[in-house]
């Protein structure tokens, strides 16, 4: 069997099976063959391209193009769409003159392929710096690290935290724990070997320079399959809260209100949490325990201390004045009214109105003063126009408010309309401790306002303040430290210095035992358990009565947890 394949037709297969565009040419330019896959290219027949030049076709070869150079060129074929073209010449015979084959190889799907490369590659470059940016920039330290513990990434802050042990790209945690007790290894091992987060762990660093608080929290790294290729932590410096918390833990007062109890460090979180909403806030507590003083604190640490405080005790007034007082009057509106007259509400535009004593007003104006509650609306008395008001409302009150709606004094929607913040501010008696920081400020208050050289009290007199039951309160506190300042001359105070009422009392009556308080109101159940979120075993220590004891008066009273009903 002949095996030989005739020379020419394995020629001919090759020339158009090849996969380039193959033209054969002159030396002056005059084609002599062409491919199927070229003819396709310009979109010709085999004629048509036998009679073109390759000048008709765009593809002159420089003068001395060299065999076996390849190079590349844009081409523009007929519809003036371009085609990215790598040229190649080889050097043949045709009828005993030389001419050349030209092999034209597409780039298009190259380039192209290769630009989508290059844009993944840019976009993934993009992705990578993008994140490496975010990385840097939150305040928080983050540290990545691969299953064997060995860092992969640090940002800055980690760096800043870290400082002593400079954790950066390729610390091996793991032998810093070993070396150093490095405190990160723990939450970052707890992590990958339970392949659980682990959240808010609070660590302290010490890595060179002032000790560190941090909380951090540590999560696994898993690829797409689940496989876990390590992990990531952030680490966020709480120092400085903690700081705050400690400073705040030790602070003696709040503005002018002097207290460092426990009682009274809760209400100062109270005033700073009333202080930022713009509710109604009802202020409940015996006379003379400084719901006056916590009402301007509340108006002077939020935003409306930029506006007037303006304040109101409506026990002093009678039911007409106090209306005229709250609401203002216009001319004629009764006998003396002889001018217009603008009321307290107006006053106080965009700032904040106390009103003390609120248990005194009467229907009339309690209907007035919720109607204004629910609407911000009011009328002057005798007029008709309605006027708007941008004002916050304080009340306070050391009246028992649930008895008067039990006995049809007060308006019940008044009343839970005044409520929607209370704070009970408890009696001096149960905050012994606040005490000897009280007399310290009274007697810096009247050293300047009587010029006598007092400097404090006797160990004894002491004595008698802590065991005294104080049923005037921090204002009856004051006045006994203002009279040894008037009787006194100088140095400290004696027992003799102190009212004779005051002497009296503790001679005869040591301490007010718990059991023999007065009953605690409804208010002042209710401002306890707000302060203590509902927990009723602190309620209790603030009321000063036992927790069964509370648990059978919020049953007797009707009173609910807000937040249980609210759920449930
Ligand atoms: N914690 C405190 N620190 C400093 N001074 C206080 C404190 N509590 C009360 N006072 C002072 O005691 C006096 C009485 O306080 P305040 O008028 O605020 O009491 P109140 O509860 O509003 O009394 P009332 O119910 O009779 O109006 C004021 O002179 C006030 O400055």
């Amino acid at each position: 069997m002949s095996s030989e394949v005739p020379r020419k037709s394995l020629y001919e297969a090759a020339f158009e099976c090849c996969g380039a565009r193959l033209i054969a040419r002159r030396l002056d330019g005059q084609i002599l063959l062409a491919n199927r896959a070229a003819l396709d290219l310009w979109g010709v027949n085999k004629d048509r391209m036998l009679d073109s030049t390759m000048d008709e076709l765009g593809l002159e070869l420089p003068p001395f193009f060299p065999s076996g150079r390849e190079m590349t060129l844009s081409l523009e074929l007929p519809g003036g769409v371009m085609r990215q073209m790598e040229m190649e010449a080889a050097p043949m015979e045709h009828e005993g003159l030389p001419a050349a084959l030209i092999v034209l190889r597409d780039l298009s799907p190259r380039l192209r392929s290769e630009q989508t490369l290059r844009m993944a590659a840019l976009e993934i470059d993009r992705y990578r710096q993008t994140m490496e940016t975010i990385i840097e920039h939150i305040p928080d330290a983050v540290i990545a690290a691969g299953p064997d513990l060995r860092v992969l990434k640090v940002n800055a802050p980690a760096g800043a935290l870290c400082r002593q042990c400079s954790i950066t790209t390729g610390t091996d945690i793991r032998a810093l724990a070993e070396e150093s007790d490095c405190p990160l290894y723990g939450p970052l091992q707890q992590a990958l070997t339970s392949n659980r987060s682990v959240e808010e762990y609070r660590l302290s660093l010490d890595c060179g320079g002032d000790p560190q608080t941090v909380v951090c929290s540590a999560k696994p790294l898993t690829d797409k399959q689940g496989g876990l290729v390590g992990v990531v932590m952030v680490l966020r410096d709480i120092s400085r809260l903690v700081d705050m918390e400690k400073r705040l833990d030790e602070r003696m007062g709040f503005g002018p209100i002097v207290g460092k109890s426990a009682l009274m460090r809760s209400i100062f979180a109270r005033i700073e949490q009333f202080a930022d909403v713009d509710a109604t806030v009802l202020l409940t507590g015996e006379s003379g325990t400084g719901k006056d003083l916590i009402a301007e604190s509340i108006h002077a640490t939020g935003p409306r201390a930029k506006g007037p405080l303006v304040k109101l005790n409506c026990a002093a007034l009678s039911e007409n004045l106090l209306e005229s007082e709250l609401f203002g009057h216009v001319r004629g509106a009764f006998t003396g009214a002889v001018t217009d007259k603008t009321g307290r509400i107006q006053a106080a535009e965009g700032g904040t109105l106390f009103l003390d004593e609120i248990g005194d007003i009467s229907p009339h104006t309690q209907l007035r003063l919720l109607r204004f509650l629910e609407s911000k609306e009011y009328e002057r008395v005798g007029e008709s126009h309605t006027r708007k008001a941008d004002v916050r409302i304080i009340a306070a009150t050391n009246a028992n408010l649930t008895e008067g709606i039990r006995e049809g004094r007060f308006r019940a929607d008044l009343y839970y309309r005044l409520r929607v913040m209370i704070l009970h501010v408890p009696p001096l008696k149960e905050r012994t401790e606040d005490i000897p920081l009280l007399v310290d400020r009274f007697i810096k208050l009247f050293r300047g306002v009587h010029g006598k050289e007092i400097e404090g009290v006797t160990g004894e007199v002491m004595q008698l303040l802590l065991r005294y039951s104080w049923p005037g309160n921090v204002r009856e506190l004051k006045h006994t430290i203002e009279h040894a300042f008037v009787v006194g001359e100088g140095g400290l105070i004696q027992r003799n210095h102190l009212p004779v009422e005051f002497r009296e009392q503790t001679e005869r009556e040591p301490a007010m035992s718990r059991s023999r308080r007065r009953d605690v109101t409804a208010e002042e159940i209710i401002g306890a358990l707000e302060q203590t979120n509902w927990k009723k075993a602190p309620a209790a220590r603030i009321l000063g009565i036992g927790r069964t004891t509370l648990y059978m008066k919020m049953e007797s009273m009707g009173i609910v947890d807000r937040r249980r009903a609210r759920r449930g």
